[in-house]
This record gives C-alpha cells, sequence and structure tokens, in this order.
C-alpha cells in the first residue's frame, strides 16, 4: 500500500512536469480549478490527459523534441492513469523480453505507430531486425511497408550489417547536415542482435539527438549469464512481469530519486488496431506520393523575368528528397552535357530548364539558340504555327530536324557574336560579360543542341568545322555570356571529336545523367546505374564521384496547358517589335508561293536575281544568283533528280517577276523525257504575265544559240528584241547530238555557238538557264575544265561529292547528296552552301 502510494505521488510529479512542458495542456489545467493531489478528481483528469498530452498527428518534430508515446495504464490503489514514456529526439526505448513474448511484438508495434502517426508524413523512417524469429513481429505492419514507411526487416547477420552500416551513415550525415527538418531512423530490434551489433546498437543510443536515429531494443538485457551488455545511453528500460510491466527511469525526466523507476505497475496496452494502421499507412502513402511528384509549377519563380543575368542564370529544375535542386549557367557551370538513351526524358529535362529560364528572366536578359538533329518536335511550341501563331519571345534561332550544315552556321553565328562581345568588353576595359555595366550588357545566349553527335557524324571537313568552333565556344564562351548545352544518347564514339573530347568536355563541369546516359559521369561513378525516367544525377564537378545529386524533374510533356498557358503568358510581354525567331525545319520543302524573298521581287532592283530556294542557314537566307552582265552569269542545275526542272522554273518564275512586261522573253526548251508539262505550265504562267514565250525543240534550240551568240540586231521584221533573253533548256544534255554537228557553211558546231553564248551572251542580257543530268556532260558541254567560269553559278542536286569537288576544284567538298538538298556554288564569288530548292505547287505566279 505504502509502495503504491509511493508510486502515484511520482506519477503525479511526473505529469506535472509533463504539464509543464506542454504549454497548451498547462494552460488548461492552470485554467481549471486547482484538485487536492492524490484525489480521484485528479487521477481521472490524468487519465484523460493521456490523449491530450500526445502531440496532435503529424505535427511532432522527433529529431530534434522527445515524442510523449503511451505505454499502458499504471495501476494505483485509487485508480489507473496513463504511462506516457519519452522516444526519439535522442532517447530511446529498450524492454528486457524480445518479441518471442507476443506482448513484446505488440509493445513495439505500438511504440512504432504512435511515432509514426505523431510525426509530419516522410519525417520518420522505420528499419526492422529481428534475427530470432525472422521479422514476424512486423508482419502486422505490412501495410506500412507498402506505404514505404517502412523497411523490409533484417534477419540475416549481413542484412543487420548493412541496416547498421546504413544507420552510421544517416547518423553521421545527419549530425554534419544539423537540418531542423532531418528524417528520423528508427531501428526497431525485435531480438537482441550478436553481440558486435549489438554493441553497434547501443553505440548509436549514444549519439545524442543530432544523429537523428532512435532505438527501439527488445530483449536487453539478455536474460540470463553472459558478458554484461553494453551500457545504452538516454533510454528508458521495460521489465516485464508476469502480468505488469515495470518503468524505468525516463531519460532526463526520472520517476524515482533512485533509478528504481516507476513505483506503480503498468498494463501495456496491446496491439494497435489493423485499422489504425492502414489508417495511417493509407496518409502516409498518399504525402510520398505527394512529395515524389514534382510539378511544373514548382519549377515556376513566384514573378516572372524578375532576375538578372548579370552574375549568371538560374533555374529549379526539381527536388531532391524534399530540397528545390537549382541549376546555373554561370562562371562555375557555364556548359552542360547531357546524357540519356532515347526515350528517357532527355527532351522533358531540356523544356524543364528552358521554360524555367524564359520564365524567370526577360529575353533582354537571355535568349536562346535551339538545334535539333533528330526527327522529333522537342522545339516545336517555341516556334509559330498556323495553329498558334505564338512564339517563345527569348528565342531567336530553332532549328527542328536540323541538317549539319544548319548546325555549323549556328556555330558560326555564335562565333561571330563571341567577337562581336570580345569588341564590347575591350571598349569597356573589362574581361568578362558580368562586369560590364548592366545598360551595356547584352543577354546570356544558351545554346541547346540536343543530339549533338549527329554534328560530328561522318569525320569530314564539316565535322571539322563544327569540332573547331565548339572547342572556341566552349573555352571562350564563359567570359562572354555564351553558354552551351550538348545533349546526346551517347558521347562516346564521336569519332571526330577524337583527340579534342578531354579539351571540349573538359569546359563542360554540369553533368546530368539522364537513365542510360552514365557515359556522361567519370567512368567511376556509377551513380546513374539505377536512374529510373523522370529522375537524374546532377553532377557539378564534371562527373566525378562524390559531387551527384539525384534530382526528381517533372514531365514537362504531362503539363502541356500549363506550359502553353506559361508561353502564351510571355509572349504577351514580349517588348514592343520582337521579331518571331529564325525557324529551319530540316524536313519541310519551302514553296516559292510563301516566300518572302520572292513575293518581295520586283522590275528595276539591279540586276535580276535567278531565286532557287533557300539557304541552310541560321536566317534562312534566299539562295540565288544575281544574273548581270559578266561572262558566265547563268545558271546550271546538275543531277539527275527529278527537281532540277522545278529549280529551273523557280528560276524562271522569279526572273520573270523582276521585268516589266514585254521587257524580257523566255525560250523554253523541254528536251528531257517528262519535262513538256512543267515547260508548258511555265509558258503559261509566263505569257499570263505578259511576258514574249517560244518553245523550242533541240534544232530550234541550234539555231536560236546560233542567233545568240552574235549581238543582238533585232527581230526579224526589225522590232526592237527585248533587253533581256532567257534560254531556259530543261535537260543540255539531250541535245548533245544536234549540238555537236557542224554547220556545213560556217563550220561552227552548236557547242561553239554555246560557248559563245555563255561567254559573251551577258554582255547583252542573254542568260542560259540548263540542266544538265551529269557533270561529264557539262564539262564537255562548256569545252574543257579552263572553261568551267564561263557557267558560274551552279546548283548541284544528286551528283557524288567527290565528283563535284573534282569539278570543282575543292579538295574536301563536304558534300553528301540527299533529298530536299542541294548544293549552290557561284563560282565568281567563291561561294559554297548548302541550299533546299524551292517545289512550286501551281500558287506561284
Ligand atoms: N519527369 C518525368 N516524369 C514522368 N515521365 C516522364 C518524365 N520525363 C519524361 N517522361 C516520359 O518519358 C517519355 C520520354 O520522354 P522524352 O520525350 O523527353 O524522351 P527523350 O529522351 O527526349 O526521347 P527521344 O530521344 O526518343 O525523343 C515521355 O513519354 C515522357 O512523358
Amino acid at each position: 500500500m505504502g509502495r503504491l502510494a509511493t508510486a502515484y505521488g511520482q506519477a503525479v510529479a511526473l505529469h506535472r512536469q509533463a504539464l509543464r512542458r506542454w504549454e497548451a495542456v498547462r494552460a488548461a489545467l492552470a485554467a481549471a480549478a486547482p484538485v487536492a493531489p492524490g484525489s480521484p478528481e485528479l487521477v481521472a483528469r490524468l487519465a484523460g490527459l493521456g490523449a491530450t498530452l500526445a502531440p496532435a498527428p503529424g505535427t511532432a518534430r522527433p529529431t530534434t523534441t522527445p515524442v510523449p508515446v503511451r505505454l499502458g495504464e499504471a495501476s494505483t490503489f485509487d485508480g489507473g492513469f496513463p504511462v506516457l514514456v519519452p522516444l526519439a529526439g535522442g532517447t530511446h526505448l529498450a524492454v528486457d523480453a524480445d518479441a518471442r513474448d507476443p506482448r513484446v511484438g505488440e509493445l513495439l508495434r505500438a511504440m512504432v505507430t504512435q511515432l509514426l502517426a505523431a510525426a509530419p508524413a516522410g519525417a520518420v523512417r522505420v528499419a526492422g531486425i529481428d534475427p530470432a524469429a525472422f521479422g514476424a513481429a512486423f508482419l502486422p505492419l505490412r501495410p506500412l511497408l507498402d506505404a514505404g514507411a517502412l523497411a523490409p526487416t533484417a534477419t540475416t547477420a549481413a542484412e543487420v550489417a548493412a541496416l547498421l552500416d546504413e544507420a552510421e551513415r544517416h547518423a553521421r550525415a545527419a549530425q554534419h547536415a544539423a537540418r531542423d527538418d532531418q528524417e528520423l531512423l528508427v531501428l526497431v530490434a525485435a531480438s537482441a542482435p550478436p553481440p558486435r551489433e549489438l554493441a553497434r546498437l547501443a553505440a548509436l543510443t549514444h549519439a545524442g539527438p543530432a544523429a537523428a536515429v532512435c532505438v527501439l531494443l527488445a530483449g536487453y538485457p539478455a536474460a540470463g549469464p553472459g558478458e554484461s551488455p553494453p551500457p545504452l545511453g538516454a533510454t528508458t528500460q521495460l521489465r516485464l512481469g508476469e502480468r505488469y510491466a515495470l518503468v524505468g527511469d525516463p531519460p532526463g525526466q526520472p520517476y524515482s530519486g533512485d533509478g528504481s523507476g516507476l513505483a506503480a505497475p503498468v498494463v501495456l496496452d496491446g496491439d494497435p488496431s489493423h485499422a489504425t494502421i492502414s489508417a495511417l499507412a493509407q496518409r502516409l502513402a498518399a504525402a510520398a506520393r505527394r512529395a515524389a511528384t514534382v510539378t511544373f509549377s514548382d519549377l515556376l519563380p513566384p514573378a516572372r523575368w524578375t532576375e538578372s543575368g548579370g552574375a549568371g542564370l538560374r533555374t529549379v529544375l526539381g527536388r531532391s528528397d524534399r530540397a528545390p535542386v537549382t541549376v546555373a549557367f554561370d562562371d562555375a557551370t557555364p556548359h552542360w552535357l547531357v546524357g540519356g538513351r532515347t526515350g528517357a526524358g532527355k527532351t522533358v529535362f531540356l523544356l524543364d530548364v528552358l521554360y524555367g529560364l524564359a520564365a524567370r528572366y526577360a529575353p533582354s536578359e537571355v535568349q536562346l539558340l535551339l538545334l535539333d538533329f533528330k526527327e522529333g518536335v522537342s522545339f516545336t511550341e517555341f516556334v509559330p504555327t498556323e495553329r498558334d501563331p505564338s512564339w517563345l519571345p527569348h528565342a531567336r534561332a530553332v532549328g527542328i530536324e536540323s541538317d549539319r550544315e544548319y548546325g555549323v552556321a549556328v556555330l558560326r553565328e555564335l562565333r561571330a557574336e563571341l567577337g562581336r562581345r570580345a569588341d564590347l568588353l575591350k571598349r569597356h576595359g573589362v574581361t568578362k560579360l558580368a562586369d560590364l555595366p548592366p545598360n551595356a550588357r547584352p543577354p546570356r545566349v544558351v545554346t541547346v543542341v540536343d543530339e549533338f553527335h549527329v554534328l560530328f557524324a561522318g569525320n569530314d571537313a564539316l565535322a571539322r568545322q563544327a569540332v573547331d568552333l565548339l572547342e572556341e565556344l566552349a573555352r571562350k564562351g564563359r567570359s562572354y555570356g555564351l553558354h552551351l548545352v550538348l545533349a546526346s544518347q551517347s558521347i562516346t564514339g564521336v569519332e571526330a571529336l577524337y583527340g579534342r573530347a578531354e579539351a571540349i568536355f573538359g569546359q563542360f563541369p554540369l553533368r546530368v545523367a539522364l537513365p542510360g546516359g552514365g557515359a556522361v559521369l567519370d567512368p567511376l561513378n556509377d551513380a546513374a546505374r539505377a536512374l529510373t525516367v523522370g529522375t537524374a544525377v546532377v553532377n557539378t564537378a564534371g562527373g566525378v564521384a562524390g559531387a551527384d545529386t539525384l534530382v526528381r524533374f517533372p514531365d514537362a510533356h504531362a503539363a502541356t496547358g500549363d506550359l502553353a498557358a506559361l508561353r502564351h503568358e510571355l509572349f504577351a510581354a514580349r517588348p514592343p517589335g520582337s521579331p518571331p525567331p529564325a525557324v529551319f525545319r530540316g524536313y519541310e520543302t519551302p514553296r516559292l508561293a510563301d516566300d518572302p524573298t520572292w513575293a518581295a521581287l520586283r522590275p528595276g532592283d539591279g540586276p535580276p536575281l535567278a531565286l532557287v530556294g533557300r539557304t541552310v542557314d541560321v536566317a534562312g537566307s534566299p539562295a540565288g544568283f544575281r544574273l548581270d552582265a559578266t561572262p558566265g552569269r547563268h545558271l546550271g542545275v546538275v543531277g539527275t533528280a527529278p527537281v532540277a526542272a522545278e529549280v529551273l522554273r523557280s528560276a524562271a518564275l522569279g526572273l520573270a517577276r523582276q521585268h516589266a512586261p514585254g521587257t524580257a522573253r523566255f525560250l523554253l526548251a523541254p528536251l528531257a523525257t517528262g519535262t513538256t508539262d512543267l515547260a508548258d505550265d511555265l509558258a503559261m504562267t509566263l505569257a499570263a504575265a505578259r511576258h514574249p514565250v517560244r518553245r523550242l525543240d533541240a534544232a530550234e534550240l541550234r539555231d536560236q544559240l546560233a542567233e545568240l551568240s552574235t549581238p543582238p540586231s533585232g527581230g526579224a521584221a526589225g522590232a526592237p528584241l527585248p533587253a533581256r533573253t532567257y534560254l531556259v533548256v530543261f535537260g543540255v544534255d539531250a541535245a548533245a547530238g544536234v549540238l555537236a554537228a557542224a554547220d556545213p557553211q560556217t563550220f561552227r558546231s552548236g557547242h561553239d555557238d554555246l560557248r559563245a553564248v555563255l561567254r559573251q551572251g551577258p554582255a547583252h542580257g542573254v542568260h542560259l538557264l540548263g540542266w544538265w543530268r551529269g557533270l561529264r556532260r557539262l564539262g564537255e558541254d562548256l569545252g574543257g575544265s579552263q572553261h568551267r567560269d564561263d557557267l558560274a553559278c551552279l546548283v548541284a542536286l544528286n551528283v557524288p561529292g567527290p565528283d563535284l569537288g573534282l569539278y570543282l576544284g575543292v579538295h574536301d567538298l563536304a558534300y553528301t547528296p540527299r533529298d530536299g538538298r542541294a548544293l549552290l556554288v557561284d563560282r565568281h564569288d567563291q561561294r559554297t552552301a548548302l541550299m533546299v530548292p524551292f517545289v512550286g505547287d501551281g500558287d506561284d505566279r
């Protein structure tokens, strides 16, 4: 009786202490009428307080502050009251029996459930150890395992050792990070592990709250003889009797003055109900799902265009655990290298970055050059289309399904920009963009090259140019605010980079490995091994192990509505007069009728332009030749591709627009099979524009050449001839026989007349627009290699690159014939450019 009275007194004191710690409850008690110590009324009130003392679900901070958890009910003479002990926050619990006693399993499960319920979701992770009963004690907690709050139980010696390794790493990292929101690791040993592991567990109980570890240890101290167990720190010790448990003094809040613990026997609570566990698991799983989902809006700043690119550009890429991950284009990470297999989320990653930048920085702070070498639609959303005429105001040039030549043109453009910026910096006497005064500072330029390895495919002159340009840009871009993002499925096997890869990629400190993209990391760094879609390893030290952050990034493809809304918002805010980006669509065949240069052609603008297509360059500039009076200003189209006839047609239609009716005549000779219809159509169109047109067969062509080879003296009836004559021959080689024959009187052949026309024609307004199906025939018709300048303007179609190089006398001409492309060569001004010939569709008149 006396003993019970003492216990009761201790309990009251303990609860008074607890009450003092919990502000709200103390306030509640203070408001209540005073009650006499030991009165049944106080017992009742204490019983009611059990629930009140426990923190509201999800609000505890178990790493820094012990959580009061309920063990059961103490029995006293006057009645029962709840027994709460502190757990977590640097305190631990041990019980002398192990989980083979069912009450221990129940106790451990109750403790785990209360801790998880008290803390915010994701703040507590539980790992079980049970070498004696193979984890049976944890089976009822299965829903928590599925929810990710409970790790699979370690039952073998190896698993226990691995778990302890992890716990020790966790403790060190937590002590190092010293963060308030550190995850708490709860180690629950349902039976005592072997001595070595037990010693390690015991050591963790001494590590203090900063280690963020809590130990629940059953079977301690081991019953029976043996070495003395390792001492535990900050632990409440429970002893199980047959019916009751005896509770030792909780750390820091002893019940007794002599270490004898609570002087009342305690009836333990028993298992939490299945419903409680399921509900808790559901709540945790839902929260885990929420935490794991990074949404596109997580990447966006609170306000648009408020940041300055002076010292660099920064954007949020996603999250690592719960913390946002920021990546930068600055002095430390001026260029990025991104790797990932097809379907790994490369495009999504790039979109996340580009929208993140575009939302933070105004177009005056950052501009984008976007190059995609693969078939796909990666960057189409940034350019105006028929369906959505808006564009991203930061985009300066966008290449979709780009040609390598386009890529090199973009790099050349960048190098020119680098030169301009070098001058600007010199003028201001500074060495880097960041030091320029804000009003003189040009925007930073981020150039993204997706599937960049295509640029180097081929190991030819073009690849060498690309490597040279890239190396220079990578080396110098940092100071001038020119940043590169190279993305690829693989960076190995880029032949043309051999020997230079180190020099180039050494300038790319930021590496992003998506699934299958581990090659962008150091060979000894396997951090990207187990990545799944939507995750990436971001490494800021050139891929070296140890500088990795695992990032989850949102699926931009799943947020097309948000993306479009943002794009429209940015478009609406664009500075007045902002031009749309220059767009190159590799798959597109430009139509003459849609071409602004063609539409703008009119009489009297200098020497007429034979417009044949668009150049593959950043501006998509017109591809054509000025036909002035210089000998040799004629157009020759070479190759068997039928598009040759279209090229002649485009040239003729464009020329026609530059002459007032009656001032130019067109002589059309459709000699190659299959060209009659096109020539008829062309003739009709020209005639409709009131230009004199004549159809010629081979013999008439021969006669015309004879006539045109001498300076004009007037028409047959003495009428003045139009100032210009365009002789449009579809298949000059088809007239070879006729042209080879010599005139019996003058001994001149048609070829002699042709050559005379080529040399002297332009001086009196005569130009040949001719198609040859082969280079050899063209060369012969010109009369040998010394006369090649007599036909100065060439459009080469499907002729082999080496043959063309030989014909042109260019050693390593980089030209690979392909559909929809041609090489434009002007021998007079040494111009060689890849071009896309126009196709007509009958609307262009
Ligand atoms: N963060 C993410 N979360 C969820 N799904 C994603 C995420 N990123 C990408 N995906 C999905 O993965 C698929 C492939 O993404 P994406 O088109 O970006 O790949 P890619 O590497 O560019 O592929 P490819 O090179 O073949 O075009 C898409 O269906 C996309 O929705």
